[in-house]
């Protein structure tokens, strides 16, 4: 099941080039009936979705928006939900939503979400900085967003994990009202959903739920941005609508990168891309390796693993279409394929794991030594497990709290700095030939305000 390619072959050279272009996935061809759809339910709304919902999902809504409450009060029922749950999968969730939490609180305080730090006389910011120079106040202010819509697939599998890895760094940004979209959530995704501060529960799914994200419906207001996971349908909408929301970025199947010398073992690394591969039929399960034997050992502990995997069919189809060993001729050359694929999972399964991440550019996430499964990171360890694939690790990131946030500068000049800097502005204004915008400027200028003996106190 796991073709091998040797560097310096030509079938190594060819591969190697078709998976550096794998793209996101191919959504030219789901693109008119989205299109369509986002059309049909800005001009239909709330029919129009419970119309697709019957059409694509093959059930009835009863309750299209639900907010957070207990059911007999109209909510979508979050602590029941969680109250029903086998109490070894309830444990399981709560510790997951609490070590996800602790994550994103540490990235939210190390990144520009953190205290802030202004100048005494400036405004207040909850975060950000500002500082004077030259009589001039200039800063950045750090606000989180205020509404957001999540998305967490509900096609062919439920990911209450899902929930947690996008609506919780949300929260913990500092997000008021998150809406999950979410088709027939089960008790776990509602659980999740609670666990995660989920505001309100739109009960619909694919590219009908984006529309009704970003346009609203009466009974909802639009969101300011969409994140989270889908199917091409998914994808597809949250490309459309973007301009009128913003989206976190358009995520493909599953991808895993397994970086392996002669000390691997080959079991563990079949492992890791089994996990991956039974994703998705288009997921991609990769090896790289310095050993033409280490290999041979993963393509046999795969075959021989694969009658015991129950979504086998699934397993096999994206592992003979999508994946490869690449065997190179030394450890700088796996660094430098890592990189150029730019792969969202990238499992270390080599001595000395950290000093080969270091020379890696890009990649999503890092699973370091072989006693990190890449399982830990998809359901537990704390970091997002939305993450860029196709090779959008070239430019995204994993989804964060710096995802919810817009940010705002401010300017306040003072009489002495305007005297000083005020004919470099006119200057640049009129080589533009916006006379007007010199004028603002000449006008004050010439203004009994900014002349400190006719006004009393300056502030410079
Ligand atoms: N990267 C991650 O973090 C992550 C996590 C979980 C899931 N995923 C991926 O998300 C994807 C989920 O896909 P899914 O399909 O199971 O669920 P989904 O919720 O994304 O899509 C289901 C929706 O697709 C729409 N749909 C289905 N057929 C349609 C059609 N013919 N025309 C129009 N709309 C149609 C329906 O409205 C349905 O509600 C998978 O590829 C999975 O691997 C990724
Ligand atoms: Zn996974």
């Amino acid at each position: 099941m796991l073709p091998i390619y040797i560097e310096g072959s030509p079938q190594f050279e060819s591969t190697l080039s078709a998976l550096r272009t794998r793209g996101t996935g191919d959504l030219a061809n789901v693109t008119p009936a989205v299109t369509e759809i986002i059309d049909n339910v800005r001009r239909g709304g709330t029919s129009a979705v419970l119309g697709y919902i019957e059409k694509f999902e093959r059930r009835t809504s009863k309750a299209l928006v639900r907010h957070a409450g207990p059911e007999a009060e109209g909510g979508f029922g979050g602590a029941e939900a969680l109250a029903r749950l086998p109490p070894e999968v309830r444990a399981a969730l709560e510790t997951a939503a609490a070590r996800i939490a602790r994550y994103h609180e540490r990235q939210r305080d190390a990144g520009d979400l953190g205290p802030a730090s202004v100048t005494a006389n400036g405004p207040a910011l909850q975060a950000g900085f500002s500082y004077e120079e030259e009589g001039v106040l200039l800063g950045m202010r750090v606000r989180p967003l205020r509404r957001v819509g999540v998305y967490a697939p509900g096609g062919k599998a439920r990911y209450p994990s899902s929930v947690l890895m996008s609506a919780l760094p949300a929260r913990i940004a500092g997000v008021q009202e998150i809406v999950l979209a979410s088709p027939s959530a089960d008790d776990a995704t509602l659980a999740a959903a609670h666990l995660s501060g989920v505001t309100t529960l739109l009960d619909s799914g694919g590219a009908q739920a984006i529309a009704a994200l970003a346009y609203g419906l009466p009974e909802l207001a639009p969101v300011d941005k969409i994140v989270g996971p889908g199917n091409a349908y998914v994808a597809c909408a949250k490309k459309l609508v973007f301009g009128d929301v913003s989206i976190d970025g358009i995520t493909g199947p599953s991808e895993i990168l397994a970086l392996a010398d002669e000390s691997a073992d080959p079991r563990l690394v079949a492992a890791d891309l089994l996990s991956q591969a039974e994703h998705d039929e288009a997921s991609y399960a990769l090896l790289a390796t310095t050993s033409a034997k280490l290999a041979e050992a993963v393509a046999r502990e795969l075959d021989a693993a694969l009658p015991e995997l129950t979504r086998r069919a699934i397993v096999e189809a994206s592992l003979s279409t999508h994946a490869a060993a690449l065997v190179v001729g030394s450890r700088a050359r796996l660094a430098e394929i890592a990189d150029q694929l730019a792969v969202e999972h990238v499992a270390f399964h080599v001595a000395d794991a950290e000093g080969l991440f270091s020379e890696i550019g890009t990649l999503g996430a890092a699973l370091l030594g072989d006693l990190t499964p890449v399982a830990a990171g998809d359901y537990l360890a704390g970091p997002s497990h939305v993450l860029p694939t196709g090779g959008s690790a070239r430019f995204g990131a994993p989804l964060g709290v710096y995802d919810f946030v817009t940010r705002a500068s401010l300017i306040r000049y003072s009489g002495a700095a305007l005297r000083t800097q005020g004919p470099i502005i006119e200057k640049l204004a009129l080589a533009e030939g916006l006379q007007a915008h010199a004028r603002a400027v000449s006008l004050r200028l010439a203004s009994k305000a900014i002349d400190p003996a006719k006004r009393g106190t300056s502030q410079s």
